[in-house]
């Protein structure tokens, strides 16, 4: 599903190197969990998978199924079958949550020369969805993300994740800010997403989120590089020991 070779990015405005040569292989269907250190380089992956501006890829290659997404404008990534749930979800004052996901959903089907979703199809998909993240109709009708509390920003990440039903699904420190009830509402949100043909990169600093979204392969990552790759396993060394150890062996 997607294949990351050799992956070095710098910062464009400055000379500061942040990934050094990552190598990430998912398969189709598979949950893949990247943990490490602050300012190891996790959130710069997931950007740079999306297209973020203010990044430059020196060296390697990173395809979804085959495609070099490195060389796609972000839309066309997406529509490709790419998404990132951001670390810091933004608000969009002045379009509606609703207006946001229908124009999302139609912008990446007709990019991929399918027909747009009725009116009242979508209608009917977007209440059923928000109703298993315990997202209320008012929310929908609301801006996007404005005015909404940190967990509720987090579920309407998976709602729009849900709704565009991506193959790969990144997600950046979904956990962070969330209660311990919606930390379970979201990884029902991301398993009930879980299939054959879909692969998920969670980005976490804690294990108990893998405790409900459980991983195939935990990778971690320090300096720009993954260091390390193991299973389920891996993740609860992190929890008991910290990275000390690993980094240790690294050097
Ligand atoms: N636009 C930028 N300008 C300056 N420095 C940046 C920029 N983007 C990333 N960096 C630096 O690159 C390094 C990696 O950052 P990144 O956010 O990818 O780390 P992370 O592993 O996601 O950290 P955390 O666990 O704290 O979220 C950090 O030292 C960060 O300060």
């Amino acid at each position: 599903m997607l294949e990351i070779r050799n992956l070095h990015v710098k910062l464009e405005e400055e000379d500061k190197q942040i990934l050094k040569g990552v190598d990430l292989s998912i398969k189709a269907g598979e949950v893949h969990a990247i943990m490490g250190p602050n300012g190891s380089g996790k959130s710069t992956l997931s950007y740079v998978l999306s297209g973020r501006d203010g990044y430059e890829v020196t060296e390697g290659s990173a395809t979804l199924e085959g495609e070099e997404l490195l060389e796609m404008e972000p839309e066309e990534r997406a529509a490709a079958g790419l998404f990132l749930a951001f670390q810091y979800p933004v608000e969009i004052p002045g379009v509606g949550n609703m207006t946001f996901l229908r124009t999302a959903l139609n912008a990446q089907r007709k990019l991929r020369g399918e027909d747009e979703i009725s009116a009242g199809d979508f209608l009917k998909l977007v209440r059923e969805k928000a109703k298993t993240l315990k997202i209320d109709a008012e929310m929908l009708k609301r801006p996007v993300n404005v005015g909404f509390s940190g967990g509720e920003k987090k579920r309407n990440e998976i709602l729009q994740m849900a709704m565009l039903e991506p193959k790969m699904c990144v997600l950046d420190e979904t956990d962070s800010g969330l209660d311990v009830d919606a930390m379970k509402l979201v990884a029902e949100g991301v398993n009930a997403l879980r299939s054959e043909g879909r692969s998920f990169l969670v980005i976490t600093h804690y294990q108990r989120l893998l405790d409900h979204i459980k991983p195939d392969v935990v990778h971690i990552m320090a300096n720009g590089r993954i260091i390390k790759t193991g299973g389920p396993e891996l993740a609860l060394e992190v929890e008991n020991n910290g990275y000390a150890n690993l980094l240790a062996e690294e050097n």
